[in-house]
């Protein structure tokens, strides 16, 4: 169903997988278990969802060999100092029912918050590589000063940025920044969080195509190399979204929907520099 992408650690990791932000507990387990039927072998979750134990419950359910599976979650934003870090990656991996995570990845740097000091925070994470129970560490929002801290400070570089990435908000700088040190991109929010579905332009590419506008959006995060994973509560939509296998998009329609950047305003999400939630 889907291509690899190979990173900076030696191991790899499916382009396509499946979201889970918003999916409620109650409906995880199903929703999930119908993503792997539907093909998905790569699950994106987080501390922070409230819904690992029940992706844990599909992955158990599914029957599918764990070799087969690329499962990532994420420090949430209350587990920043080093002690907590062991503790409640320790923790994920009880709910997930898991002996190995895949990826692991601090979910938000905070860098208002513990004193700025996520360089800690990285340290610790990366230090659970090596005992067996996690493959690849990473980060997530971080900005390009972010990274240059925690790889200037301790040397160690991120498999993997897992940041806000879409057509209306292409998030140059810090894609730039995290390809620049050989750290492979995870586009969160690739559809806009549905945003860029009803944009005219990508209406006209999807019915000269003969595909969906979901469809030609995600296939641009393809042909960039980006790594998607796509949230769908919906059967047929999940479906939809992992076609993108078998179609190219044109240089002309990329670079139509490369004109769609509306720069900062395009951002959906928070932005990294100021965020400090913990809930
Ligand atoms: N690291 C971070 O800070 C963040 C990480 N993430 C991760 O990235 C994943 C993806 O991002 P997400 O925020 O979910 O947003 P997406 O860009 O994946 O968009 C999801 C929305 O699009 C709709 N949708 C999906 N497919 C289709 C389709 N084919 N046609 C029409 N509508 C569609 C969904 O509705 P429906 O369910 O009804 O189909 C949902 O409303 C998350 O689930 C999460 O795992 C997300 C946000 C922040
Ligand atoms: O979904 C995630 O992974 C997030 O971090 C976001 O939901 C983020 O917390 C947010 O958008 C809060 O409004």
């Amino acid at each position: 169903m889907t291509a690899t992408i190979d990173l900076n650690d030696g191991t790899s990791i499916p382009q396509l997988g499946f979201g889970t932000y918003l999916v409620p507990p109650q409906d995880t387990a199903a929703t999930v278990g119908s993503a792997l039927e539907a093909g998905y072998r790569h699950i994106d979750t987080a501390q922070m969802y409230g819904n690992e134990a029940e992706v844990g419950q599909a992955v158990a359910d599914s029957g599918l060999p764990r070799q087969e599976l690329y499962l990532t979650s994420k420090l949430d934003n209350g587990n920043h100092r080093p002690d907590d870090v062991r503790r409640t990656f320790e923790e994920s991996l009880t709910r997930l029912g898991l002996e190995r995570l895949d990826l692991f990845l601090i979910h938000w740097p905070l860098p208002t918050r513990y004193d700025g000091d996520y360089v800690s925070t990285w340290k610790a994470v990366a230090d659970l590589i090596g005992e067996g129970t996690l493959r690849s560490a990473g980060v997530s929002n971080f900005e390009p000063d972010h990274l240059e801290r925690i790889i200037g400070e301790t040397g160690i570089v991120p498999a993997v940025n897992q940041i806000e990435v879409h057509p209306y908000f292409p998030n140059e700088r810090a894609r730039e920044a995290s390809l620049r040190h050989g750290i492979a991109v995870e586009a969160w929010g690739p559809l806009g969080q549905g945003a860029v579905l009803g944009d005219e332009a990508v209406a006209s590419i999807a019915e000269r195509t003969g595909r969906t506008p979901a469809q030609v959006i995600l296939r641009w995060h393809i042909q960039r190399g980006d790594i998607v994973f796509p949230k769908s509560m919906n059967r047929a939509r999940m479906e939809e979204n992992a076609r993108i296998f078998d179609f190219e998009l044109s240089p002309e329609d990329v670079r139509a929907i490369n004109g769609l950047d509306r720069g900062p305003a395009g951002r959906g999400g928070p932005d990294p520099n100021t965020f400090d939630y913990v809930g």
